[in-house]
C-alpha cells in the first residue's frame, strides 16, 4: 500500500487510509541523490556494441527494495535496459545450483583477475580467474549448456526471472548487435575450448551468454534481484525462495571480490556493499539483511561502471554507514525476558490449594523470551545464561513467538544445550513455535533426547502444561473436580447456610455440552454464573484466552457493574452451573442489604486479586 503511494502520490482515486502524510526520509535521500547526480552529465556510453549507442544519456532510474519487499523507486525506474555483465551473478548462482559446487571450481576461479571485464587472460591453470569477468560468465553458460543443451537459454531466463519476479525478455537488436560484433568474446571462448573448459559447441555457448546479456530489466527489476540476495535467496517481493542462502553467500562473495571489475578493490573499500555492474547502465547491490539497490544510467566511466549508479551507492552507503564490514548486532538484545512465574501464572484459575504450590514452588518454572532471528551468537549468550545464572529450574520454557529464524549454526547449539539439559533432568519446552515451523524442525532435529523436548504454539498453553506438571510432582493435582459446593464460591464467601439457599432458590441450574458457548461478548449482561462442575474458558473475541476456570468459580460476575458482556465464555467440557439472573437478585440486595453487602465486598475483594495479577504482567511487559 505505501509502496503504491509512494509511486503516484497524486494519482487518482488514491487516497491514503492511514498514517501521516510523511514521506519516509529514505525515500527523500533517494530523491536528493536523483536530483543531485542526475546533473552529471561525465562519461559515455558504451560503443563497442553498436545498439547501445542508442541508449539515452538522460535515463537515470533508482529503486530499492527491502528486506520486507518495500520498494522505493525514483526516476527512470522502468525503463528497461540491458542487463548485460549484471546477469553474470545470477547466472553464477544458477551454475552452482545446476553443477555444484565442485563443479564449478574446478572450471573457474575466484580470484580477482585486476583486469578488464573483456581481459583474454586466463590464470596459471589455464581458468577464467572469475565468474564476474567474460571468461567466467561464458565458462558458467557452458556448464549450464552442458546441462540443458538448446534449453540453456530459457533455464537461465526464468531464473533471472524469479529473482526480478516477473517474466523478463529479450532485446533483440542488442542481441544480434552484439552478435554482430561480439569477436573479442569469440576469441576468449575459442581459448576456453582449447582448455577444455568449455564443450565442442562453442558457438551455441556464445549464443547463451550473448542472450543472457541481452535480458531487458529495470531498476526495479534490479533492485528485486538484488535483495532476493540480500534476504538469504528469498525474492522478498513474492516470497519465492529463489536459491539457497549457501549459494547467496558464495555469489555475494565473487560479487565483493570482482562485481566491479578492476575497480573492485576500490569498491570495496569505499562503499562496501557486494556489486555487479554491466554496461547497458545498470548496477546492483545487495547488502544482506538490509536491501537491495537497482541504479541504471548509461553513461560509463573508464572501468565501464555507471557514472551515476556509483554515485548512488556511494552516497546511500556513506550517508547510512551502510558498509558491510561496519555492521552491529549486540547478542544480548536476544533475551527479551527472563523469569519465573512469580505472580504470573497461566490464565487458568486453579483451585486455592493448586495456586498454593505454584506460589511456593515458583521458581521451579523459568521462562526466556526471545526475539529476532536467532543465530550462532545469539544461542550462544542464551546457552552462557542457562549454565550461569540461576533459577535452575526443572521446568525451562523458551519462548520463540518472536523469532522469525533460525541459522543451522544456532540450532545446533541450542540442540546440544537442549541434550545438556535433558540429560541434567530439566523439561524444557519450546513456546511459540508451529510443527511445521524452519524453527521447530531445524532444533528437533539437533536434538538427541526429544522425550524432555515439548512444544506448545501458546506460551500461555506452555505455562499451563508447566504448571501441571509442578502441581502433580508435589501432590496436589486433583483431575477435573467433579463439582464444588456452591460454598466454595468466592462471590458467596461468608454468607450463611440461610443467605445461600436464598442466592440458590433464586437460580436455575444449567447444563452445557463440551464446545457449546455460554455467554457471547456483546449480548445484554442480564444473569451471572456458578460453576459446580466441568471447566470453561473466557475468551475475547479475537479467541484469546483471559482465563479457564473450574468448579467453585464464578463467571459473567461482572453483570452485576456492566451491561453488557464483554467476553466469551465457553464449556470446554460438559459443564453443569447455577444461572442467578439479575433482576430477582436486584430484589433480593433490597431486602436484604446486610447480605448483599457481602456479595459486593466479595465481588471487589474478587477484582483487586484480578487487578493484582494483570499488574505484575504488565509490569512484567513494560520493564523489558
Ligand atoms: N561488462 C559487461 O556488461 C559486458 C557484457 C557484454 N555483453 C560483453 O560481453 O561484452
Amino acid at each position: 500500500m505505501d509502496a503504491q503511494l509512494i509511486r503516484s502520490p497524486t494519482s487518482a482515486g488514491v487516497t491514503r487510509p492511514t498514517g501521516y502524510e510523511t514521506k519516509p526520509p529514505l525515500r527523500r535521500f533517494l530523491v536528493d541523490c536523483y536530483e543531485e547526480f542526475r546533473a552529471d552529465h561525465s562519461g559515455a556510453l558504451a560503443d563497442y556494441i553498436p545498439e547501445l549507442k542508442r541508449a539515452n544519456p538522460d535515463h537515470f532510474g533508482v529503486a530499492l527494495v527491502t528486506i520486507d519487499g518495500h520498494v522505493y523507486e525514483v526516476g527512470d525506474s522502468a525503463v528497461p535496459f540491458t542487463i548485460q555483465s549484471v546477469s553474470k551473478a545470477f547466472v553464477f548462482a544458477l551454475a552452482l545450483e545446476m553443477v555444484g559446487e565442485e563443479r564449478v571450481a574446478a572450471t573457474i576461479g575466484v580470484e580477482p583477475s585486476g583486469e578488464a571485464f573483456n581481459s583474454i587472460r586466463l590464470t596459471n591453470d589455464n581458468r577464467p580467474f572469475n565468474p564476474m569477468v567474460n571468461a567466467g560468465a561464458i565458462a558458467c553458460s557452458g556448464l549450464i549448456f552442458e546441462v540443458d543443451g538448446k534449453g540453456a537459454f530459457e533455464r537461465v531466463r526464468r531464473k533471472l526471472s524469479q529473482f526480478a519476479g516477473r517474466e523478463l525478455g529479450v532485446d533483440e537488436a542488442v542481441h544480434a548487435s552484439e552478435t554482430a560484433t561480439g569477436n573479442r568474446n569469440r576469441a576468449i571462448a575459442w581459448l576456453l575450448r582449447n582448455y577444455a573448459v568449455l564443450p565442442d559447441d562453442v558457438d551455441a555457448v556464445l549464443d547463451v551468454y550473448f542472450r543472457q546479456c541481452a535480458i531487458l530489466v529495470t531498476a526495479r527489476d534490479l533492485a528485486v534481484m538484488a535483495a532476493t540476495l540480500a534476504n538469504r535467496g528469498i525474492n522478498p517481493v513474492t516470497g519465492v525462495q529463489v536459491i539457497t542462502p549457501h549459494i547467496v553467500a558464495r555469489t555475494l562473495s565473487v560479487m565483493t571480490s570482482s562485481g566491479m571489475y578492476d575497480y573492485a578493490g576500490e569498491w570495496t573499500y569505499r562503499v562496501g556493499i557486494p556489486a555487479k555492474s554491466g554496461v547497458g547502465g545498470g548496477i546492483v547491490a545487495a547488502l544482506p539483511s538490509q536491501l537491495g539497490l537497482g541504479t541504471f544510467s548509461p553513461l560509463l566511466d573508464a572501468h565501464f561502471n555507471s557514472v551515476r549508479g556509483l554515485k548512488v551507492c556511494e552516497a546511500l552507503s556513506a550517508r547510512f554507514d551502510l558498509h558491510m564490514l561496519n555492521r552491529n548486532a549486540d547478542v544480548r538484545t536476544s533475551i527479551m525476558a527472563d523469569y519465573d512465574i512469580y505472580g504470573i501464572s497461566s490464565r487458568r484459575s486453579r483451585q486455592p490449594h493448586e495456586q498454593q504450590i505454584l506460589d511456593e514452588h515458583h521458581s521451579d518454572i523459568r521462562v526466556i523470551e526471545l526475539v529476532g532471528a536467532m543465530n550462532f551468537g545469539t544461542i550462544d549468550y542464551v546457552s552462557r545464561k542457562l549454565a550461569n545464572e540461576p533459577p535452575n529450574a526443572p521446568l525451562l520454557i523458551i519462548d520463540f513467538r518472536r523469532v522469525p529464524d533460525i541459522t543451522a549454526a544456532g540450532a545446533e547449539l541450542l540442540g546440544e544445550t537442549l541434550s545438556a539439559l535433558g540429560n541434567a533432568g530439566v523439561t524444557t519446552i519450546l513456546s511459540g513455535v508451529e510443527a511445521a515451523s524452519v524453527v521447530w524442525a531445524g532444533v528437533a532435529a539437533c536434538t538427541t533426547d526429544l522425550r524432555r523436548l515439548r512444544r506448545f504454539t501458546l506460551l500461555d498453553d506452555a505455562i499451563e502444561w508447566a504448571e501441571d506438571q509442578l502441581i502433580y510432582r508435589f501432590g496436589g493435582f486433583t483431575d477435573v473436580r467433579e463439582s464444588a459446593h456452591i460454598g466454595e464460591q468466592a462471590l458467596l464467601a461468608d454468607l450463611d447456610a440461610d443467605e445461600m439457599a436464598a442466592i440458590v432458590k433464586l437460580s436455575t441450574m444449567r447444563r452445557y455440552g463440551a464446545g457449546q458457548r455460554i455467554i457471547a461478548a456483546g449480548e445484554p449482561a442480564n444473569s451471572l454464573f456458578f460453576l459446580q462442575s466441568g471447566m470453561v474458558s473466557v475468551k475475547l473475541p479475537s479467541g484469546v484466552r483471559l482465563a479457564s476456570l473450574g468448579p467453585g468459580m464464578e463467571f459473567g460476575e461482572m453483570a452485576i457493574l456492566e451491561r453488557s458482556r464483554s467476553a466469551d465464555v465457553v464449556a470446554d467440557t460438559p459443564v453443569t452451573c447455577l444461572e442467578l439472573p439479575l433482576d430477582s437478585f436486584a430484589d433480593y440486595r433490597r431486602l436484604h442489604p446486610g447480605t448483599a453487602l457481602k456479595i459486593m465486598r466479595n465481588l471487589a475483594a474478587i477484582l483487586a486479586r484480578r487487578l493484582v495479577a494483570a499488574n505484575a504482567k504488565v509490569d512484567l511487559l513494560s520493564a523489558y
